[in-house]
């Protein structure tokens, strides 16, 4: 996927030697990796390997036990989440976290307005004129202008992750990580999933786990690969395809849920 980064900025992204300690288990361990603005990397791996670990430390869900991480230029390492968001940063998680009771009008709405459940809850209110309008062009962004009066719960699977990846996109970030969007989508759900994520406004970096290898590496220009909490492998789609390493620990039989 051709995309135009921008070399005069800082990094995105950038960690050194970044681990984060269970007990005696090291989830993840020295993991160090750049990404540049605007560029979509897939984070591969099979399950146990680390990958929502390393979003969760990224986030500040979770302390580091070791090494720094830098968004924008910045150490980021000591700062609480909430701080991260400010600075741009959004992530979904591996279960939508939604409210079954609201529309998909008002669920977006209540984002942009800052005052949506999950990590918005942080954000002050802010209503404003122009956030009726805002929520009806996050709508459009994530497919689902004709589900605007729907309420949640009753959406398909496949419209909720659409909904939540909307909701992160409401405060225009720098910033986002999507912690298995496919999960749990039928087979015919996906195209709609992979397009929507190609159609994402192309100055956001996004960091995508994912477990559909399909999906991963159509969406992806770079991927990196952590095995038993290590980078196990990083490059372009092509080359992951092709890596032996990979074969062995990821494409070999321990393809996820
Ligand atoms: N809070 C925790 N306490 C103890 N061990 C944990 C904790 N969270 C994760 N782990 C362990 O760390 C390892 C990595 O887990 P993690 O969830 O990051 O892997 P993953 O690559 O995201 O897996 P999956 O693809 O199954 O979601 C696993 O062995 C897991 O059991």
């Amino acid at each position: 996927m051709p995309v135009s980064y921008d070399h005069k900025a800082a990094n995105a992204l950038e960690i050194q030697g970044v681990g984060r300690r269970f007990g005696g288990f090291w989830a993840v361990k020295d993991v160090s990796l750049t990404v540049r603005p605007g560029e979509r990397r897939a984070v591969l791996g099979p399950n146990g390997a680390g990958k929502t670990t390393l979003f969760n430390v990224l986030t500040g869900d979770l302390v580091t036990s070791a090494g720094t991480i830098r968004m924008d230029g910045a150490d980021v390492t000591q700062m609480p989440m909430h701080k991260r968001i400010k600075g741009g940063l959004r992530r979904t998680y591996q279960h939508a976290h939604l409210f079954n009771g609201l529309t998909v009008r008002d669920s977006l709405f209540l984002s942009v307005c800052g005052v949506a459940g999950g990590w918005q809850r942080f954000m002050p209110l802010r209503l404003n004129d122009g956030a009726v309008a805002k929520a009806e062009t996050l709508a459009q962004l994530s497919g689902l202008s004709a589900e605007l009066d729907r309420e949640v719960a009753n959406l398909s699977h496949g419209q909720r992750r659409q909904l939540e990846i909307g909701m992160a996109l409401a405060e225009n970030p720098k910033m986002l990580l999507l912690d298995e969007p496919a999960a749990g989508l039928s087979p015919s759900e996906r195209p709609r999933l992979a397009e929507l994520l190609l159609s994402l406004p192309k100055h956001i970096t996004i960091i995508l786990i994912e477990h559909d290898m399909d999906i991963a590496l159509k969406t992806s220009d770079s991927v990196s690969v952590l095995h038993n909490g290590q980078l196990l492998a990083e490059g372009t789609p092509e080359n992951i395809m092709s890596n032996e390493a990979v074969h062995k620990v990821y494409m070999g039989g321990a393809h996820g849920h």
